[in-house]
């Protein structure tokens, strides 16, 4: 199976769940995107890696990262899926807060000041996280070269990226997924 259906098929089995819930942004919706379910699953996780790389293969950045927990692991397995190309990719993590202690950083891992880097999500709604990532990344003198997300939801994410004049590109979709 092609990897970008193999992806579908990993969520559909494993990140969807039907019913009331409420969101990050404190929004009501009637279904829920689990996708560290997927992210952190051992067969889904070097797909996911395979498939945001496939999906920025035209963009030039040297790391990827995003806001802590969703991002995370979407940033390391790109990482591993160039390793296993032979290619190098590095990766951050932007924390929600500075660390108070230690050398008290908010973005942890390879310094971003002057690189060219991908921010990355697992799904966004307000697309309020990713901005958080893109606006912590620029404060520390890093160059988003764009904006990449596994499930975009369809509720205007690519408005809010592209008025910041960044690129979006996501993977999956709702039709994707039965969900439109
Ligand atoms: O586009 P938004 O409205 O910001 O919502 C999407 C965010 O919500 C989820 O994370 P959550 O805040 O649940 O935290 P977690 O990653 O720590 O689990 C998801 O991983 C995104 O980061
Ligand atoms: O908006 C959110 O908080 C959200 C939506 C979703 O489908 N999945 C998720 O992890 N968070």
């Amino acid at each position: 199976m092609a990897d970008r259906e193999d992806l579908i098929q990993h969520i559909l089995d494993l990140a969807v769940v039907h019913g009331k819930v409420t969101l990050a942004s404190g929004k009501e919706a009637d279904y829920y995107v689990d996708l560290r379910r997927v992210t952190l699953d051992g067969a889904a996780a070097p797909v996911v890696g395979r498939v945001m790389r496939d999906l920025t293969a035209d963009w030039d950045f040297e790391a990827a990262g995003g806001l802590t927990l969703g991002a995370d692991p979407v940033a390391v397995a790109m990482l591993h899926a160039a390793a296993a190309e032979g290619q190098r990719l590095d990766a951050f993590v932007v924390r929600k807060e500075s660390k108070a202690h230690g050398l008290q950083r908010r973005i942890e891992g390879t310094e971003v000041a002057g690189l060219r880097v991908l921010v990355v999500e697992d799904t966004s709604t307000t697309g309020g996280s990713v901005m958080q990532a893109v606006e912590a990344v620029q404060e520390a003198g890093g160059i988003v070269a764009g904006v990449v997300t596994i499930v975009d939801r369809n509720t205007g994410v690519r408005e809010r990226i592209e008025a910041a004049g960044l690129p979006y590109r996501y993977a999956v979709g709702l039709g994707d997924l039965g969900l439109s």
